[in-house]
């Protein structure tokens, strides 16, 4: 390594092999002067000749009427799987290539995309509602009248109409049932029910009674919020909630006044099981595990083992387990065996009776009663009034492409939308959420305002760019219309909502987004999928996977954020040419999706075009786009308008890129054949990243965004460790900042010191517990 700050670091935290061949990568130069100007003139004329040809992607379109049509080509040589890159002849301003400026074209030297067929996938159906109410179960009348008039539940869902018995009868049970089909509920009732009927009146200093272990914070939130509803009628027995990022000190006073029912991320609760003397879990009789199959991926296993073992050495009487999720995987055999004891195996999608398991502990053929097909490739049950998508498209389209989905369904569909959209780390969340907000959203000052309105504290749009005079003007216009803007909600109404959840933003700002997301009307939320199990945002109507997720486990768990309690909702999943065969795959799994034409994305976006920014004379180009290509093209050059120049975008587009090369590469082996890193151009990635520099260059731009970290504003982007690692052995973490593959999973890291003086290698050899399928 030359330095641990220094150049060659992207080089070492990208493999070499996709490096060693984006070194054929050309460059050129953005040019405005006005040989330009006739040239682009020119193509406007060859254009009308061309009118009728059509692209890959089959849309009929024009050629396009870029400035620099001509210098489109170079990128094909950043090909990591296509070792026969060819030098680019003919270019006629080598000086401009020299500075590594590219402005390749969007529809050209893409690959081919194929036609797919789909396949007639016979899907699994689960029922959502029974038309049983909560009277007719054994409960408390205050909680009846909780459930169906404070709560408007007026029908119980099938898996409540199963589980709540099964656990009033004070047995053990595992419980599988698909997304948004109310599993909280479904332990939440039983375990009120139970505390306030005690004859020994409950009271708050004799601890928790009831523990529930949930894998996030916001999921901890969640279910916290419905304990506490459903508490109302019962005072006298509190609720509490533990989680990582919270103070310990005001968590352990909490803990010191008494809580009943304790709800908890895992590390958190064996943190204060070991460390707060207060806490007595002598009187727990309820130990819920929700969406356990995830706390086993996110290597909470030991900590679950550890509070089990804390239970069985301080409680006489082992408590009444309650597992569940709406996918349930190998590992939660083992996990089953040590935590139920006889349990009842509640499967919605299977139709048969309740299955008692033979033994008291789960063999792998009562397993599958609560999971497992019979054949060999397990099946999942989806909401059926989620209509399930998948588009294909060139890498270098996908970033228009997302801009357009967002505008059109969060900003011109009446009613406006709200989205959630998966990406694969953290890096690129934050790179598209400012991009996004920047160009899509409100007015940049607005939007600036609405969050300096919101934290308290200033805003960081756009703040440490110093050649940002543009937004400087705005800014103090806008300033002076004061009273206006500060009506929150009527800016609100001016522009595209734009919101971002990740695992490394802290708990005050995660809490935030997810209380705006939840009382938001419409807006796009980025995010990884820190957000993708569990959670219950209300009326998301979209749910996009702008990268794929790999195991399928995940998919369902994605799209299962929308279609919530029998309401309706669309997803839809970006592909890549080289991508398809994921859509048989996940068609293998009885999961049905139909294609979605990206025609239609850009056609809305060609009737609103002119409610885009407008090009800057500093970025002249194409001014009024006429046909579809011009108008992908259009908001392409405003998101390369937005990156250009701008030292705080150029960083985090430049660790966006990188992460998501580095995500690429951890795909399980399950999916590795589809999602090949080999197959990614990286001239295309980093087009899609909104970058001109080649790949090679793109490290430059890291190292001027380094030492921007400690200047003004831009400290909050400081670096973080995994980005600059120093000699130390590269941890898994930091080798990717994929929350998918957060580093929780069982995951061996080799890392060599490969040539002498030379880069530092990181040989990443991911073991994922993932959908194992064989
Ligand atoms: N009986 C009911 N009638 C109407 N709505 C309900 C009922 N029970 C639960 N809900 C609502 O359904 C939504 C989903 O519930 P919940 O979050 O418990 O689902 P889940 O099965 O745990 O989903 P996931 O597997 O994604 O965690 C919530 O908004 C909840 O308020």
């Amino acid at each position: 390594m030359e330095d641990d700050m220094g150049t060659n670091l992207s080089l070492n935290l990208i493999p070499d092999d996709i490096l060693s061949t984006s070194s054929a990568w050309k460059k050129e130069k953005v040019f405005g002067d006005r040989r330009s100007r006739l040239k682009q003139r020119k193509e406007l004329r060859r254009q009308k000749e061309d009118a009728a040809k059509s692209d890959s992607c089959g849309i009929n379109y024009t050629r396009e009427k870029r400035k620099h049509e001509d210098t489109s080509d170079n990128d094909a040589e950043a090909s990591v799987g296509n070792k026969t890159a060819k030098t680019v002849s003919n270019h006629k301003d080598g000086a401009k290539r020299a500075k590594g400026i590219v402005i390749s074209s969007l529809f050209r030297k893409n690959p081919e995309v194929p036609v797919i067929s789909n396949a007639e996938v016979e899907t699994v159906q689960e029922n959502v509602f029974t038309g049983d109410t909560f009277k007719e179960l054994p409960l408390h009348q205050y909680l009846i009248s909780n459930l169906e008039e404070k709560q408007g539940f007026k029908q119980l869902t099938e898996v409540q109409k199963r589980t709540i018995p099964v656990l009033l009868q004070g047995k053990d049970a595992l419980v599988k049932s698909q997304t948004g089909s109310g599993k909280t509920l479904a332990y939440a009732v039983p375990v009120v029910q139970f505390l306030q009927s005690r004859k020994l009146k409950v009271r708050r200093s004799d601890g928790p009674y009831a523990l529930i272990i949930v894998p996030t914070r916001e999921l901890a939130l969640q279910s916290y919020d419905l304990f506490q509803k459903l508490l109302r009628s019962f005072v006298w027995i509190v609720a509490g909630c533990l989680m990582g990022g919270e103070k310990r000190k005001a968590e352990k006073s909490r803990l010191r006044k008494g809580v009943n029912v304790l709800v908890a991320t895992p590390g958190r609760l064996m943190d204060h099981i070991n460390t707060t003397g207060v806490l007595s879990l002598a009187r727990v009789q309820w130990l819920v595990i929700d969406e356990a199959d995830r706390l086993l991926e996110l290597g909470y296993e030991k900590d679950v083992a550890q509070i089990i073992n804390a239970l069985k050495a301080q409680c006489p009487d082992p408590p009444q387990t309650v597992l569940l999720s709406a996918t349930l995987s190998q590992g939660v055999e083992r996990l089953s065996s040590i935590t139920l004891s006889n349990p009842v195996h509640v499967n919605v999608s299977d139709h048969s009776a309740l299955l008692p398991a033979e033994t008291g502990t789960v063999s792998s053929s009562s397993l599958s009663l609560a999971g497992k097909a019979t054949s060999d490739v397990e099946s999942f049950s989806l909401p059926s009034q989620l209509k399930q998508h998948f588009l294909i498209t060139p890498c270098k389209l996908r970033l228009v492409l997302l801009a357009g989905l967002i505008l059109w369904k969060c900003k011109y569909s009446k009613p406006c939308s709200k989205m959630i959209v998966f990406l694969s780390t953290q890096d690129s969340v934050e790179f598209h959420a400012q991009l996004f907000a920047q160009v899509l959203g409100c007015q940049r000052s607005i939007q600036k305002k609405l969050s300096e309105l919101a934290s308290g504290v200033e805003a960081d749009v756009g703040e440490s760019d110093e050649n940002d005079d543009e937004y400087e003007d705005e800014k103090n216009r806008s300033d002076k219309e004061g009273d206006e803007l500060r009506n929150t909600e009527k800016m609100k109404k001016q522009g595209l909502q734009v919101f971002k959840l990740h695992g490394d933003m802290n708990q005050k700002d995660r809490s935030k987004t997810f209380q705006d997301f939840t009382t938001t009307s419409s807006g796009v939320l980025l995010c990884t999928d820190v957000a993708a199990r569990g959670l219950d945002l209300p009326h998301v109507d979209w749910i996009v996977q702008y990268t794929s997720p790999g195991a399928t486990v995940d998919y369902i768990h994605r799209v299962g954020r929308t279609a919530r309690a029998g309401s309706l909702g669309h997803s839809l999943l970006f592909l890549m040419p080289s991508e398809v065969e994921y859509v048989a795959e996940l068609n293998r799994y009885k999961i049905s999706l139909t294609k979605f034409e990206q025609s239609s994305i850009l056609r809305c976006l060609l009737q609103n075009i002119s409610d885009l920014p407008k090009p800057t004379s500093s970025t002249s180009g194409l001014q009024t786009p006429r046909t579809l290509e011009e108008a992908a093209t259009y908001l392409q050059d405003r998101f390369e308008d937005c990156i250009i120049d701008k030292k705080l975008m150029h960083g985090l587009a430049a660790k966006g890129f990188q992460s998501y090369i580095r995500a690429y590469a951890t795909y399980s082996k399950d999916v590795k054949d589809i999602f090949k890193v080999s197959n990614l151009h990286l001239g295309h990635v980093a087009k899609s990243f909104a970058l001109r520099e080649a790949p090679a260059q793109i490290q430059g731009i890291k190292a001027k965004f380094s030492s921007l970290s400690t200047v003004g504003g831009a400290n909050k982007y400081k670096r973080k460790r995994e980005d600059f690692p120093s000699k130390r052995p590269l941890s898994f973490k930091q080798a990717t900042l994929s929350e998918y593959s957060s580093g929780f999973q069982q995951t061996q890291v080799k890392k060599v010191m490969a040539k002498p003086g030379g880069k530092m290698k990181a040989k990443l050899k991911v073991k994922k517990h993932t959908n194992k399928k064989k």
